[in-house]
């Protein structure tokens, strides 16, 4: 049922628009109407659709501008035209054009319901061509873990022995440590492969959306949903959902997760349908969780069905012999570290460091040796002076007094993000990493700081 494909008609003229419609929906497609290429464009952007069907002439936007304008930002879903008048000359243009294929008007049932149905079919093959091409880029991309440690190899036997496997995995470790590469890497090894692995920061997610991203929303379900949109349960349907920093997820969206769990199937926020679940789950937390379910502010019940088979990641400064080992790699990682050396005074100094923020840390610390060495080459222990061992290079402990008449939270928070922000020329990245937050966790906290202005 999950497969039901929705189309987009786009024409100016009502009467057509409904004919249409009512076709396509008795033979069981989802339907969205746009009144023209603007409106179109508008809804194409926001939500998913399998398949455009458009007239060539209207008001606004015509057909061909809306069709350029969706290739200029990627979206590649597939658009059919309608037009009064087809001459060979405009069939070839709008070919051109991109068109997957036309109609002309008058037009009957049976030669739309083909028409649809190729065009869908093209679709589905130019969407699973994308997708495989993708998780194979990614695939090269995290196929390679560094370690030299008994304790990681450790966790490399379980990630072997847990991937043929269902089961629910919960990866326990310090913020950095390497828990979605990990997760990653289960997926890689399992029969999932071939489909989705679909992350999600639940912390990076305001708790009044965490149902609407998870579970998707039907078209006029709240305010602003002006289009059909698939969540990430559905989206991941086949393959993997990792749900990263699992303990920062409200109270009230963890009995939803949990109903959908137990329940294997769930609706779409404002749906009656019932869509079954076929994910696997990986959860990810540097949270200790039993501890906040004696404090009850994590559900205990969530907490069993997502702690079937735990993994924990050391902490970098318990695997020392990792250190050097991921600093060579990191800095091949680079493409201006690839002629870089590391002396033996640096990587002493590398060993005897914390590393609180862990591989993430050493990653940044990495990336700031080759900016400074970038003319001499040469990693020395000169170039790491700028790490303490017993300060960290970042995300270190700030005392900060607090004002005998108190202080506004939100306002010290927003003078920091500020700060960050215009010490980092304003790019969200390096303002995010200044402030030890993940990029869409400070996107989080613009936008709640735009609502309180
Ligand atoms: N053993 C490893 N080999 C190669 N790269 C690694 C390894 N461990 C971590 N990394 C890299 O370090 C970075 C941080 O790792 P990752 O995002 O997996 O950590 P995390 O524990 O999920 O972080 P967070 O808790 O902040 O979400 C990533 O770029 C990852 O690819």
């Amino acid at each position: 049922m999950a497969d039901i494909s929705t189309i987009l008609i786009v024409d100016d003229e009502a009467k057509m628009r409904n004919l249409l419609s009512m076709m396509l929906e008795r033979k069981g497609y989802q339907i969205d109407q746009a009144t023209d290429g603007k409106d179109a464009l508008k809804k194409v952007s926001a939500g998913t659709y399998d398949l455009v069907i458009s007239d060539i002439k209207m008001p606004e936007m015509d057909g061909k501008e809306l069709i350029n304008r969706m290739r200029e930002q990627n979206i590649v879903t597939p658009v059919v035209f309608i037009t009064a008048f087809a001459t060979v000359d405009s069939a070839v243009d709008m070919m051109r054009q991109g068109a997957a294929d036309y109609v002309t008007k008058p037009f009957d049932e049976s030669k739309i319901h083909i028409m649809v149905e190729r065009a869908l079919n093209l679709s589905r093959i130019v969407n699973e061509n994308r997708e495989l091409k993708q998780a194979l880029e990614e695939k090269q991309e995290n196929r390679q873990l560094i370690y030299e440690s008994n304790s990681m190899g450790g966790v490399v036997d379980l990630v072997k022995n847990v991937a043929s496997v269902d089961t629910a995995v919960l990866i326990l470790g310090e913020s950095g440590t390497g828990k979605e590469i990990i997760a990653r890497h289960i997926h890689y090894q399992s029969q999932r492969s071939r489909n989705r692995f679909v992350p999600v920061n639940c912390a990076a997610i305001s708790s009044n959306l965490v149902e609407s991203e998870l579970f998707g929303y039907e078209k006029g379900s709240f305010t602003g949903a002006d289009s059909r949109r698939r969540g990430k349960f559905e989206y991941a349907t086949g393959g993997t959902l990792f749900l990263d920093e699992i303990g920062d997820m409200p109270l009230d969206s963890q009995g939803k997760l949990l109903r959908a769990l137990q329940e294997k199937k769930f609706q779409r926020v404002g749906g009656n349908q019932e869509i079954p679940v076929d994910v696997r789950i990986i959860c990810a937390t540097n949270r200790n969780l039993e501890t906040m379910v004696q404090q009850n502010k994590f559900r205990q019940d969530l907490f069993y069905r997502i702690n079937v088979f735990p993994i924990s990641i050391p902490p970098l400064r318990q695997r020392k012999e990792d250190v050097v080992p991921l600093a060579m790699y990191l800095m091949q990682k680079f493409p201006f570290g690839k002629s870089h050396t590391i002396s033996e005074g640096a990587c002493r100094k590398l060993n005897e460091y914390p590393w609180p923020g862990n591989v993430r840390e050493l990653a940044n610390v990495i990336e700031r040796c080759l900016i400074l060495t970038r003319e001499t080459q040469k990693i020395t222990s000169d170039t790491l002076s700028f790490l303490k061992p017993n300060e960290p290079a970042a995300g270190g402990r700030v005392i900060v007094k607090l004002p005998p008449g108190g202080v506004q939270l939100n306002h010290v928070q927003f003078s920091l993000v500020k700060q960050a922000l215009q010490a980092a020329g304003n790019n969200q990245t390096t303002a995010a990493k200044l402030l030890g937050l993940s990029r869409s966790k400070l996107r989080v906290l613009l936008k709640n700081m735009d609502g309180e202005q």
